[in-house]
């Protein structure tokens, strides 16, 4: 009873969290789908009605089993955005359609076997996505190992009864661990890690543009904060802006979308052109901002003369078009006597003057601190 109460109170919330709080929904549904296939499937010896498996033979209970273990790798494939892995989700496809054929046929004990070893194969399948999918810098590896563990010994378990003991009952202390690993460490774990996962997702959307993924303003304010101190200390930054020359017009022959296109465009291009410390930011409109933690005048140029290099000679694929893109560049350098205090935003006043020039200029140019640089 008390497993059939937690079973359907991981059904409702993963119906919460996916139909109503739109939290990974079709990984939701699949294991919402899944916790239900395992409520007759439940290993459980001697258990009478109100067991809802108390009234189905058993090969059925196991296919129901290996049912829901199917449905839970498809919703880990679908939350971690992983293709499943072929050679393990085929072959239990595969077992689970003989153990059928043989169950409809009154093979009674040979379904069950080919149901427990495709149990085995569908929860191996669910660790191994597990693990790949939450390799990364976020997620650690005593997380990554509570979060693995229980599909291993569920792999593992199955796949001794189907070799040993095909009954579809497990003996001794697996019998009270089962349970609990199935209907309340795997929803938690699960439910734990789609619930991080929008976090994550929350705190980049907060740092990020949503149109060209730069960097945003809040994310500038906070870069600032570091390089001033840095500053404070006797490491030097600089700072780069760039406007993209005649947007309006862009937008006005491409339409908007194909506007988006070029900002998204120039996005990339500015990231590809970078090294790891530095950091591509989107001001806004048409404006991208680069700072450069310990860069000189010296560097800063060089990097701006090659981007505006870039962005010429890439031009913008837009509907069979090619279109050339431009953009005009102030280039300055952080200077402790100006630039450490806490809220000064000379530097960027700075850079934005030099900016200015260069649109006075022409356009298509690099004005630093130092005068335009040659084309
Ligand atoms: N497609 C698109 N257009 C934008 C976005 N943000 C701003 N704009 C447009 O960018 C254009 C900027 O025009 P202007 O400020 O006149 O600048 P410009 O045409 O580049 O002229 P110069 O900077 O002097 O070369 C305006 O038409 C804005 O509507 C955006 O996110 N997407």
């Amino acid at each position: 009873m008390a497993n059939t109460a937690i079973l359907l109170f991981a059904a409702g919330v993963w119906a919460v969290l996916g139909g109503f709080y739109r939290i990974a929904p079709s990984a939701a549904a699949f294991f919402f789908a899944s916790q239900w296939m395992a409520l007759p499937a439940l290993p459980c010896q001697g258990c009478g009605p109100p067991w809802p498996g108390a009234w189905l033979p058993v090969w059925v209970l196991a296919l129901c089993g290996l049912l829901s273990l199917g449905l839970l790798a498809a919703g880990v494939s679908r939350l971690l955005k992983l293709r499943a892995q072929r050679r393990l989700a085929g072959p239990a496809l595969a077992l689970g359609a003989a153990a059928l054929l043989s169950g409809v046929l009154g093979q009674e004990t040979l379904s069950l076997r080919l149901a427990l070893l495709g149990m085995a194969l569908a929860a191996a399948l669910s660790g191994l996505m597990l693990w790949r999918g939450t390799t990364g810098a976020h997620e650690h590896w005593p997380w990554r190992t509570a979060l693995c563990l229980p599909y291993l010994a569920i792999s593992l378990l199955t796949l001794l009864m189907a070799l040993f003991q095909p009954a579809y009952h497990v003996p001794g202390l697996a019998t009270q661990l089962l349970p609990v690993a199935l209907h309340v460490w795997i929803p938690l774990s699960l439910m734990a890690l789609a619930v991080r996962r929008l976090w994550l997702r929350i705190a980049h959307l907060a740092r990020h543009d949503s149109l060209t993924g730069a960097l945003n303003r809040r994310a500038l304010d906070e870069m600032l904060a570091r390089a001033r101190a840095r500053l404070r200390r006797g490491q030097s930054f600089a700072w780069i802006v760039l406007d993209v020359d005649h947007f309006k017009q862009i937008n006005d022959e491409l339409g908007h979308a194909g506007g988006d296109a070029a900002l998204r465009h120039i996005a990339r291009l500015l990231m590809e052109e970078c090294r790891e410390p530095d950091a591509v930011l989107r001001l806004g409109g048409e404006e991208f901002g680069l700072l450069l933690p310990g860069c000189d005048l010296a560097g800063a140029t060089t990097l701006a003369t090659r981007l505006r290099r870039r962005i010429l000679e890439r031009p913008l694929q837009w509907e069979g078009r090619s279109v050339v893109l431009q953009a005009s560049f102030g280039v300055s350098q952080a200077r402790p006597e100006l630039d450490a205090g806490d809220s000064s935003d000379a530097l960027l006043q700075r850079s934005d003057a030099l900016l200015y020039q260069a649109k006075a200029s022409g356009r298509n140019c690099v004005v630093t601190e130092q005068g335009e640089v040659p084309a």
